[in-house]
């Protein structure tokens, strides 16, 4: 098996469990524009993991559009933990006054988020804004009977991200609730992600370079689409961010903070200035890796083979 010049495999603790992933993996790999990243979830099969190659691909040989701003809001990222662990986590997210946090994980009941949100309106005080994000696991009865509830609980919701998994699901709950919508998982995952505009299903629509398949890509949905947008990321590392960072930087309007400071997320990075948040913003920047941190979170053998291989196979030599 031949492996990619530059091309590195890493293993990356989360400070919190996030999505039921503990540690993230993914390939960091330079092209002749720069450094890329290349972290599909290990769940998804390669036709879907096909996007995310070209999104890396983008970065790593061709390089992002000229960016019209130099620094993105963003949101801090609250995993589903209990109340107490609340303050500690948003105090890696320096200056964020939006919060957006993840509800609705399976096994725990609605009484917990509801904790949680409360937690979080207490820190954030009356002026922020805090969005929530159900992954879809609400049936449409579900989000319009939790929502005002969950709603009242943060003291106001900016948005609810992807309460139920179906477009027709978000467009009837878009109907019948005053909690704006936005889609993730509608975009992302869907073989048409106009589909969400065409049915009114939301407000908000949520783009992430990896899964979208690169920068321009984003930018032509953005465009299509014609909703207002907020760039989130794949929970990558700072290499991966800096591609969300030049999405964000070059889309001609941006009016929510992005999730994009997610790197405060994982307990290591692989670059020495990493794109964490300040004042409630990222700067818009494309940081190189250390070798000395790339060799600190350099994979195990099986999982730099597992990662080997899968890339291989979606280069057409599998
Ligand atoms: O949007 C954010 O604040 C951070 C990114 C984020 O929440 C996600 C990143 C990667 C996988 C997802 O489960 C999750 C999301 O659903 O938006
Ligand atoms: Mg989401």
């Amino acid at each position: 098996m031949r492996k990619l010049a530059g091309m590195r495999v890493y293993a990356i603790p989360m400070r919190a469990r996030f999505r039921d992933i503990d540690v993230r993996e993914g390939v960091l790999l330079r092209g002749s524009a720069g450094w890329a990243e290349f972290s599909p979830f290990r769940e998804y099969d390669d036709a879907e993991a096909r996007a995310w190659w070209s999104a890396a691909q983008e970065a790593a040989e061709i390089g992002w559009p000229a960016p019209i701003r130099d620094r993105i809001p963003v949101n801090a990222t609250i995993p589903a933990v209990p109340p107490e662990r609340v303050g500690g986590i948003l105090s890696r997210f320096s200056g964020c006054t939006t919060a957006k946090v993840k509800i609705a994980a399976p096994g725990h009941p609605p009484a917990e988020d509801l904790d949680r949100l409360a937690a979080v309106r207490a820190a954030l005080g009356p002026e922020g804004k805090i969005r929530i994000d159900a992954n879809g696991s609400w049936e449409a009865d579900t989000a319009i009977r939790l929502l005002p509830e969950y709603d009242r609980a943060a003291g106001g919701l900016e948005y609810a991200e992807q309460p139920c998994a179906s477009v027709e699901e978000l467009a009837s709950v878009r109907r019948r609730v005053s909690v704006p919508i936005a889609a993730d998982e509608s975009i992302r995952r869907a073989e048409d992600p106009a589909r969400v505009a065409r049915h009114e299903a939301a407000d908000i629509v949520v783009l992430k370079v990896q899964p979208m398949g690169g920068v321009r890509a984003c930018l032509r949905i953005a465009e299509e689409i014609g909703r207002p947008v907020v760039v989130s990321s794949a929970l990558e590392t700072s290499i991966g961010i800096a591609a969300g960072v030049a999405l964000a930087a070059a889309l001609p309007r941006l009016e929510h903070a992005c999730g994009l400071a997610t790197v405060g997320l994982l307990e290591r990075d692989v670059v020495a200035d990493p794109l964490v948040a300040h004042d409630g913003a990222l700067p818009v920047r494309r940081p190189e890796p250390q070798v000395e941190l790339l060799a600190a979170v350099e994979a195990d053998d099986a999982t730099s083979a597992w990662w080997h291989r899968r890339v291989d196979r979606l280069r057409g030599r599998g």
